[in-house]
Parts: C-alpha cells; sequence; structure tokens
C-alpha cells in the first residue's frame, strides 16, 4: 500500500487544538502520512490564557524542509503560523528548490481569541513570497482583507472582491473563510480560481469551540490533494471534514474549545 506523504510547515499550538498538532491529527483521520517543519512554540499563560510566540531559527526550519523535502519528499505541503519574516524566507526558498504538486498556504495571521495581528512584517511577507506560490491561499476574514488591502469583509460581495484581488497576486485559486462571522445565516465560504466564484455553504453552528477549524480545514485540503482530488473537490470535502468537528467541539479548560478532529469518523450525522 502506498500512503500519500505531505508536510506540515506550522507552530506547535501547546494546547493541541490548533497549529501543527491539529494539521497532523487531520491527517491521521484523512489516511496521509504527515510530517512537520515547526516555525515557532505557542504558549499560554494558565490564568489569563494570553498567548506567548517563541520562534525557532531560519536555519533550524531550513534543517527540517531539507529533512523533509531532500530526504523523504512529498507532492503536497501546507504553511501555518510563519513567526518571522526569515522563517518565510526560508519556506519561500526552499519551495523554488523543490517546487511541490500542490502548495497550500494558510496565511495565519491571529490567534482566535486574539484581536491583535501576530506580526506585520510577517503579514507582508506572506503576501509577497509565498502567496504568488499557492495552489490553495486560505484566509479567514480578516486576513483576507489584510491580503486584499481591503476595508473589513462583512458580505459576500466584500469576499469576492478580496478573492479577485487576492487572486492577482498569483495565488492559483482562493478560499475565503466566511465562517460565523459573515453577515449571513449560514458559514460561507468562497473558491475562486481567477475565472468562476463558487460559494459552500454549511449549517453555522453555535459554539465557541472552534479553536483550530481554519489549520484543521487547510490541512484537511493539503490531504485530499494528496490523495489526488482536484481542487474544488478537495476544498468540498475539507468543508465537510471542519463542519462535523466543529459541530463537536469541547472546552478542554474555561477559555478554550477545539474542534473534534475524530468526528467525522465517530459521529455520521
Ligand atoms: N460557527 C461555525 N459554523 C460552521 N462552520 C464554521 C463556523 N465557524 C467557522 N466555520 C468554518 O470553519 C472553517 C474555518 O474557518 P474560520 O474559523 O473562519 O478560520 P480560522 O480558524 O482561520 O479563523 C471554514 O470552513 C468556516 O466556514
Ligand atoms: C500554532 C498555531 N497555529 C495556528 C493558530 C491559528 O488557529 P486557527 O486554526 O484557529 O486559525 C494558532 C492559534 O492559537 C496557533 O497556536
Ligand atoms: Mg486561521
Amino acid at each position: 500500500m502506498t500512503i500519500p506523504k505531505v508536510l506540515t510547515i506550522a507552530g506547535s499550538d501547546t494546547s493541541g487544538g490548533a497549529g501543527i498538532q491539529a494539521d497532523l491529527k487531520t491527517f491521521q483521520e484523512l489516511n496521509v502520512y504527515g510530517m512537520t517543519a515547526l516555525t515557532c512554540v505557542v504558549t499560554m499563560d494558565p490564568q489569563l490564557w494570553s498567548h506567548h510566540v517563541t520562534p525557532m531559527s531560519a536555519e533550524l526550519l531550513e534543517s527540517q524542509l531539507d529533512t523533509v523535502l531532500n530526504g523523504i519528499g512529498v507532492t503536497s505541503a501546507k504553511t501555518g503560523m510563519l513567526s518571522t519574516v526569515a522563517i518565510i524566507d526560508a519556506v519561500a526558498r526552499k519551495i523554488e528548490e523543490r517546487p511541490l504538486e500542490h502548495f497550500v498556504v494558510d496565511p495565519v495571521m491571529v490567534c482566535k481569541g486574539e484581536n491583535e495581528v501576530l506580526n506585520p512584517d510577517t503579514a507582508e511577507a506572506i503576501l509577497e513570497k509565498l502567496v504568488p506560490k499557492a495552489t490553495v491561499v486560505t484566509p479567514n476574514l480578516f486576513e483576507a482583507s489584510q491580503l486584499a488591502k481591503t476595508a473589513p469583509i462583512r458580505t459576500v460581495e466584500d469576499m469576492k472582491n478580496a478573492a479577485a484581488k487576492i487572486h492577482e497576486l498569483g495565488a492559483k485559486h482562493v478560499v475565503i473563510k466566511g465562517g460565523g462571522k459573515l453577515l449571513h445565516e449560514k458559514a460561507v465560504d468562497l473558491i475562486y480560481d481567477g475565472q468562476e466564484f463558487e460559494l459552500l455553504e454549511s449549517d453555522r453552528i453555535e459554539t465557541n469551540y472552534i479553536h483550530g477549524a481554519g489549520c484543521t480545514f487547510s490541512a484537511a485540503i493539503t490531504a485530499e490533494l494528496a490523495k489526488g482530488a482536484d481542487v474544488r473537490t478537495a476544498v468540498k470535502n475539507a468543508k465537510a471534514f471542519v463542519t462535523a468537528a466543529i459541530r463537536h467541539g469541547f472546552p478542554i479548560n474555561s477559555f478554550v474549545g477545539p474542534t473534534l478532529h475524530a468526528a467525522h469518523r465517530l459521529y455520521r450525522d
């Protein structure tokens, strides 16, 4: 049996629901072999749950990328939290040396529950260096407005406008996640391939337990692409996977609740 090999280039969420942990759990659920290149470690204050990000050195990240890209080989990779410009430069360089069949860029700029951009310099570097190489880029509403340099996105029309601008930056497919924040009764995501807009709608679930939903969604897209799906099918399957995971999200303390990565397997509702 051959199992597709995939790579996540992302940060460690010590609480286990987002970041590299969400990616690996998703890869496992979707029957692909997951490997990692760690960019940073995120820890939380036990009393206040404020986040602290400790970056890896760019050299250490490069060694991890060499291990996987040159020592093993993958067809599909995704990025998550990239904590410094040096790290983003290193990712861009390594991907240029060894082009991938599928490169999913999840342009993580914020953590849910935190209002500030992690680092404004990294937002610009992601836009310049990684988005042009992306098979799929998966911003949430805030990240889409940063990449497209538009006002806050509130409606489906705003999403379409931002998607067209992000496509012009060079991403082959743009997937903007409306999630729970759009002025809409459904959880709407938009796919744009430069030609056609397609809206994906699912029930909007009333819950606070959505930590790591974006990581889970982009990891599922990466896994589905690695198994041979076309982009639209991969995004649709990923949406079904993350919707089930959100439906069965659960609290792990008084601050945070992750999605349940096993939901698609445990509950078929
Ligand atoms: N309340 C919700 N109900 C149903 N789906 C949701 C909800 N919130 C987010 N989603 C979906 O989860 C996925 C991740 O979106 P989102 O949570 O906006 O990303 P991020 O975690 O990057 O902010 C998207 O497919 C989005 O539509
Ligand atoms: C390491 C890491 N990556 C990514 C994220 C973003 O998570 P989400 O999938 O909720 O956008 C977080 C949020 O805490 C994180 O800690
Ligand atoms: Mg996100």
